[in-house]
């Protein structure tokens, strides 16, 4: 077995309700292909990812469009009702002794840059250790009151925001997701679900181009990232 097989999981199963379009967001085409064909398509590049699930709705009448042309090494399978869902269950269509390592990239992330991706892979892989994309507050940060009225002014000088790719141990995971969406965590990244089992996350910095397209006025700026040739 290749200690440093890798897979990808993708979730793609969410219905975009933020977007308020008719289509969900990962099938909104931009630059000539859809959202999730431009992310699956970042991943195929890289060659140390040996396989890529990407996770769709149980109802998806959109993917099996565009199925036979996404790369060969993608696998399809269902996702749940929330984000973490859809990742344990790609991670639990997986041999964990196969694929040591699993690497988790929003389908609604397609303007990652693949060098950034490469960084992530090469320090996990060296420090045996999780990592994630994360990108420093680079603005003031105010804290809201319940009339939305600023109650303070946070220090930003050790705040990042999380991104994806997010990449960890598999068998640690698929543990750490199991236990505590069992024990009923709010689980929004994989990283909060192996720091509850206190797990170390490194932060590796990423591009801020790398956005998570999730309202309306994210579109216009992904397809001006994703039109530059990075
Ligand atoms: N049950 C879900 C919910 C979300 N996702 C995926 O997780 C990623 C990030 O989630 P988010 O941006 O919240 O997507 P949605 O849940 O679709 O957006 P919204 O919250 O606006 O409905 C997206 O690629 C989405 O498709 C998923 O696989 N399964
Ligand atoms: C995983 C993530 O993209 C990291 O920032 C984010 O937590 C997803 O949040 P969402 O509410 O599911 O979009």
């Amino acid at each position: 077995m290749n200690k440093n097989q890798i897979v990808a999981i993708v979730p793609a199963a969410g219905v975009g309700k933020r977007m308020q379009s008719k289509v969900p967001k990962q099938y909104i085409e931009i630059a000539g292909k859809t959202v999730l064909q431009h992310t699956v398509e970042k991943l195929a590049q890289i060659a140390k990812i040996n396989k890529i699930i990407v996770a769709v709705s149980k109802d998806d009448p959109y993917i099996s469009e565009i199925k036979p042309e996404l790369p060969a090494k993608v696998v399809l399978t269902q996702g749940g009702a929330e984000r973490a869902d859809s990742v344990l269950a790609g991670l639990n269509c997986l041999d964990v002794n196969e694929y040591p390592w699993a690497l988790v990239h929003d389908a609604a992330r397609p303007c990652v840059r693949a060098d950034d991706i490469r960084k992530l892979i090469d320090h996990v892989l060296q420090n045996q250790q999780g990592a994630i994309l994360a990108a420093p507050v680079r603005d003031t940060i105010k804290l809201s009151n319940a009339a939305q009225k600023v109650e303070k002014t946070v220090d930003r000088s050790a705040l990042w925001h999380a991104l994806t790719p997010q990449m960890f141990a598999t068998g640690l995971l698929q543990h750490a997701l199991q236990k505590h969406l069992q024990d009923g965590c709010m689980i929004t990244d994989e990283a909060s679900a192996m720091e509850l089992s206190g797990h170390p996350v490194h932060l590796i910095e990423g591009a801020m181009s790398n956005i998570k397209i999730t309202r309306p006025e994210d579109l216009e700026i992904a397809e001006m990232f994703i039109s530059r040739v990075l």
